[in-house]
């Protein structure tokens, strides 16, 4: 009994991959001897990431369509035919109960297959502004699930359900002792503790900002724990020091959360629900650069509920100084930031999800 098999496909960027690992621990949790196998992209970080979570993954040779004519782009058929016969190959030899797809370009050909050999098919969609690979499998899947509402103008309204989007159970009830998590990073735990967080990849003009205040946040007596991304890693780990913490990609988020007494953040999906879990003041930097501004939305969500700040890229320069020292000085701000970004915290989301991939199979 409980012998049942469960192919997962999301990647690209972490945003994509850590639903997948989610579901995936929880289905897990419930079906001990249950066999797992995830799907991604040849060259990405789900290709050392899903391994760390202790699953088994297979890669395809595919990758986005770029929006100009590159050499990449005259490669994309020849990509997109291989990788749909070897995601054929993979679902035959694995037989999969239920196929799991939490976006990024290799859930496309992956779901795609499954979703012919007969294997119901659920996806998970984190944004307010449906993926394109999840839009293309939408008629193929038996269940949507979603964290925002009005998604209905993407996905068949029968298929929808709103669960919220899944968060690591680490950081779901955070437990740990806030002295030990300062001293995790090697930081002071009498001085105050700001988080930067520039998402998965790190955020170059999020780095850029953070480099040019480097002096304010010493005159406020401030210490920092800064991600800046592996591509930045090179540029910035000069500045580490014994109030700076410059780390490329943080592999305990636990404790970098509980560290924090203010975070200053992207405003990618899967940052947004974990940061309604943590509770502590955000002041959100959304990417610009993504598709329909979706990062802009998701952090007006929290905005208009008086749960987080938010400063655009192009008001940094004028705006971030004076933003900082208000929250830094106002407890009373501080404390009803706190108090409403909670309030919107879904930390049920994996495993109502997982109540509906069992649904499929059961
Ligand atoms: C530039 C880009 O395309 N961004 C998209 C990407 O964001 P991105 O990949 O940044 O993903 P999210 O903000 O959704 O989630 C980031 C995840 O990475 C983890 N993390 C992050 C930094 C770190 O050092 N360690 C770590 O573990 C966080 O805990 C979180 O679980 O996917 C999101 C979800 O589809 C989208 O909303 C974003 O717009």
């Amino acid at each position: 009994m409980g012998n049942y098999r469960f192919i997962l496909s999301g990647g690209g960027t972490g945003g994509h991959i850590y639903p997948a690992i989610a579901i995936a621990n929880e289905l897990k949790k419930r079906y001990p001897k249950a066999e797992f196998l995830f799907v991604g992209a040849k060259d990405k970080m789900e290709m050392e990431k899903v391994p760390q979570a202790g699953y088994k993954i297979e890669g395809l040779w595919i990758s986005g369509l770029q929006r100009k004519l590159t050499l990449k782009n005259l490669m994309f058929p020849l990509k997109l035919i291989s990788s749909l016969l070897r995601a054929r190959q993979i679902t035959k030899r694995f037989k999969p109960n239920v196929a799991i797809g939490t976006g990024g370009f290799a859930s496309g050909p992956l779901l795609k297959m499954a979703a012919s050999g007969k294997i119901p098919c659920l996806l998970q969609e984190q944004n307010s502004y449906a993926g394109i690979t999840n839009k293309l499998l939408a008629s193929k899947a038996k269940r949507i699930c979603v964290a925002y509402d009005g998604m209905e103008q993407f996905f068949p309204k029968e298929k929808i359900i709103k669960t919220g989007n899944p968060v690591r159970s680490d950081l779901v009830d955070l437990k740990i002792d806030k002295k030990e998590a300062i001293e995790f990073f090697g930081l002071d735990s009498s001085k105050k503790t700001i988080l930067i967080l520039g998402g998965s990849l790190g955020a170059r003009r999020v780095n850029q900002l953070i480099e040019k205040e480097l002096d304010f946040f010493q005159h406020q007596g401030v210490q920092l724990i800064w991600q800046c991304g592996k591509l930045y890693n090179e540029d910035y780990k000069q500045y580490d020091s014994s109030s700076v913490k410059v780390l490329a990609f943080l592999n305990r988020m636990d404790y970098a959360y509980t560290a924090a007494d203010i975070i200053l953040s992207r405003a990618g999906a899967g940052s947004v629900s974990e940061l309604c879990l943590v509770g502590k003041p955000v002041i959100f930097i959304p990417s610009p650069n993504v598709a329909e501004d979706h990062q802009t939305k998701n952090a007006r969500a929290l905005v208009s509920k008086n749960a987080a700040l938010m400063l655009k890229e192009s008001e940094l320069d004028s705006e971030f100084e004076k933003s900082f020292i208000n929250l830094m000085d106002s407890a009373d701000t501080q404390n009803k930031l706190s108090t409403n970004i909670k309030e919107l915290a879904m930390p049920k989301a994996t495993e109502h999800i997982v109540d509906e991939i069992e649904k499929l199979f059961k």
